[in-house]
């Protein structure tokens, strides 16, 4: 079984403008809610993909109950902890005459000890051969040792963990050995406190997440595609060619498709393929991705090995 973290979901408010004018009255041309945070995205395309996962996470308030709403057309199976606090609401504009995508996003809500508490008891179910993908933000004033303790508890029962955040959290989960960690290579570069000036230096520095005990490292560059570290060699997979209309939840998009295709066939490279193919398309989507634009992407991308 798979399961899905996402301590900080959201409802994403996706507006599209023509132009943004900050400090000006802006009108949407289109405007959509869809139920968000890394770890949803990641479910929602292991569903695209047929393949089973639970999301877990905190739910709560009004806009808590709006998220399970909207949620609820994409059957999930879903195990989520009540809180009191509201789920966040997290704001993306993306304007099309200028090409660009601006994003917004709340803190989330606090939660108490009994509710971290609550959601800690849930990982009692998980096993031996079991992932646990966790994603994204933590909520208010969650110590940023959270991850770490969640991926302590799963991996004395046997499972492995996939983790996708940034800073010290992440840095801290690495002994632990990690199935794979994705950065993008803007979070990679604060990670290491570096700038980057060729791609052999994003390479040099995914190897350090290998060095401290990541098993695989996925760097994702966005339009200039994605790179993959592995113990003995390095590949890259293009970015298809496609109309941008959101790439909100590519990243998690390229996770779930390659941790589904890797519990399948433990092959590294055919992972990468089906995570590239998943994460262009849902750059080239309004929402996340739906199967069939996944397949189609799939024939634009190839995979080459650089070292
Ligand atoms: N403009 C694009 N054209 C083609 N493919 C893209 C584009 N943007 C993203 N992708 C694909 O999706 C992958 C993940 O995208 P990106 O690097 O933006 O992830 P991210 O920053 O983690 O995104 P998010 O946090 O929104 O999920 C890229 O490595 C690439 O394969
Ligand atoms: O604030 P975080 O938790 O880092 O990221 C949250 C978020 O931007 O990530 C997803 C896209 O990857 C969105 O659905 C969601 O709004």
């Amino acid at each position: 079984m798979i399961y899905t973290i996402t301590a900080n979901p959201s409802i994403d408010y996706v507006l599209q403008v023509d132009t943004l004018a900050t400090g000006k009255v802006n009108r949407t041309t289109t405007d959509v809610k869809l139920p968000g945070g890394k770890g949803i995205n990641v479910s929602r395309i292991l569903n695209e993909l047929q393949l089973d996962s639970t999301a877990l996470g905190f739910v709560g308030g009004a806009t808590g109950s709006m998220f399970e709403n909207l949620l609820k057309q994409h059957n999930l199976k879903t195990s989520f902890t009540k809180v009191t606090n509201d789920t966040r609401i997290n704001v993306k504009i993306n304007a099309t005459k200028q090409n660009e995508e601006t994003e917004i996003n709340g803190t989330g809500p606090e939660i108490s000890a009994e509710e971290k508490q609550s959601f800690l008891n849930q990982l009692k179910s998980v096993g031996n051969g079991d992932v646990v993908i966790m994603a994204g933000s933590l909520p208010q004033q969650v110590e940023t040792t959270f991850y770490l303790d969640i991926a302590k508890v799963i991996k004395d029962q046997g499972a492995d963990f996939v983790i996708d955040t940034t800073g010290q959290a992440l840095l801290d989960t690495l002994p632990l050995n990690p199935l794979v960690v994705k950065p993008n290579n803007h979070e990679l570069a604060d990670l290491f406190n570096v700038t980057f000036n060729s791609e052999q230096d994003i390479v040099d520095n995914a190897r350090k997440l290998l060095d401290q005990g990541a098993k695989h490292a996925l760097v994702s560059m966005a339009g200039d595609g994605a790179l993959l570290v592995t113990k003995d060699h390095v590949y890259k997979a293009n970015a298809p060619k496609g109309q941008v209309i959101n790439s909100v939840g590519a990243g998690d998009s390229m996770i779930a498709g390659f941790v589904g295709t890797f519990m399948k066939t433990k092959d590294p490279i055919e992972s990468f393929h089906e995570g590239a193919a998943c994460g262009s398309a849902t750059a080239f989507s309004q929402d996340i991705a739906v199967k069939n634009k996944i397949d189609d992407v799939y024939k634009n991308i190839s995979i080459s090995q650089l070292s």
